[in-house]
């Protein structure tokens, strides 16, 4: 087991800067997923981390040395790729085996990893078949106990169950989560999806363009995200945002106007001193649609009936649509009106640059008539 540290570190393919200067430390034992749009840059950085590319500037440490120059063995690194790259013509015991005996293991050694590691991702019953004669799920655990049998400090993933099916994916998904707990581990993972990257991890990092939006908790980067991007990248359906015209109010915190409208004031530290744009964050489940008594307010255009609850959407002036979460049992129907309320304590404002206004030390919601969009 080990710390991983990232200080400052930079990756340039040609004048192409992929990782610009990501700093971060990874605690010993921790589960860290990578999260950011497509060539963000998350498998580039899990690589650097293995050992597979070379950093262009900075450094990376492993419990506290400096291992910039190491090869990904002398890291004590294990590494599970999306494709499970399995050998075809080895059993899963042998696969399991490869990389203790190229590690010069001797035979018992060997014997005694693989069979324990078998038994850990159970695949005991297993060991003589070729990858050919396994499911999806079963050769990427074969996989796993690959990168698993060297005992290595660190195990990296990089999209490890996309080429499962949604059944399996759930199901793997779940034993990396009791291996993690049970080998204790640190473990880096990079995924594009969110319910992944939400349940496994201790701590998530987000990325941008090569850079660090924010690392944080999934309950942090839930509740509070620090910028828009983060808001608009975690959470499904996504974050509903809104343009408003922002006015800082003394203690109070920041009241904002929203087209067409009333007026709210959320407890939020504005940061510019006078009126300026900002963009009202509400996640679909914070947003609150009654009907409408006098056929003003928004047009349902689409309803999504997920069994357990239902997605509407609602379509703006502008043609943009926002989503409401509600009840399974809730009525409305595609065609109806409706207006909107929200409670301003869930409530998001991002400045010009995208930035989180903080919440006031004191976050209950303030007087004002109650405003509704429409
Ligand atoms: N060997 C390479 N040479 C040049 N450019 C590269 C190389 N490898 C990656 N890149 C570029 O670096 C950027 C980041 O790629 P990377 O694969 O790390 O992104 P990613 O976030 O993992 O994307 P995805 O989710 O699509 O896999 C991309 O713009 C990609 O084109």
């Amino acid at each position: 087991m080990a710390g991983v540290k990232l200080e400052r570190v930079n990756k340039r393919f040609g004048s192409t800067r992929v990782i610009d200067d990501v700093s971060m430390a990874i605690g010993d034992g921790e589960f860290v997923v990578f999260v950011g749009p497509s060539g963000c840059g998350k498998s580039t950085l899990l690589r650097l981390i293995a050992g597979l590319e070379s950093i262009t500037h900075g450094d990376l440490l492993i419990d506290e040395q400096r291992v910039n120059n190491l090869t990904p063995q002398e890291r004590g690194i294990g590494m599970v790729f999306q494709s499970y790259a399995l050998y075809p013509h080895m059993s899963v015991y042998q696969n399991i085996a490869f990389g203790l005996k190229l590690a010069k293991a001797d035979k018992q050694t060997v014997d005694e990893r693989v069979r324990q590691t078998a038994k850990i991702l159970q695949l005991d019953g297993l060991l003589e078949r070729l990858p050919k004669a396994l499911s999806g799920g079963q050769r990427q655990r074969v996989a796993i106990g690959r990168a698993m049998a060297r005992e290595p400090k660190i195990l990296l993933f990089d999209e490890p169950l996309s080429n499962l099916d949604a059944a399996l994916r759930v199901q793997t998904r779940n034993e990396i989560a009791r291996l993690h707990e049970r080998l204790g581990s640190t473990m880096i993972y990079v995924t594009h999806d969110q319910v992944e990257a939400m349940t496994l991890a201790d701590r998530i990092v987000v990325l941008n363009a090569g850079h660090v939006e924010q690392i944080g908790t999934p309950r942090e980067l839930y509740e509070r995200p620090a910028s828009r991007f983060v808001a608009g990248f975690i959470g499904s359906p996504k974050m509903n945002f809104i343009e408003v015209t922002a006015h800082p109010v003394p203690e109070q915190g920041c009241r904002v106007e929203i087209s067409a409208v009333g007026q709210r004031t959320l407890p939020l530290a504005f940061s510019a001193g006078s009126a300026s744009e900002a963009t009202l964050g509400v996640r679909p489940e914070h947003l609150i649609p009654s009907p409408s008594k006098d056929g003003q307010g928004l047009e349902i255009v689409n309803v999504e009936y997920l069994g357990s609850e239902a997605y509407l959407y609602l379509e703006r002036d502008d043609g943009e649509l926002l989503v409401c979460r509600t009840q399974a049992s809730s009525s409305f129907q595609r065609g109806e009106r409706v207006v909107l309320d929200f409670d301003p304590v869930h409530a998001h404002l991002f400045d010009r640059d995208g930035r989180a206004m903080a919440p006031l030390a004191r976050h209950e919601s303030i007087t004002e008539p109650q405003g509704t969009m429409s």
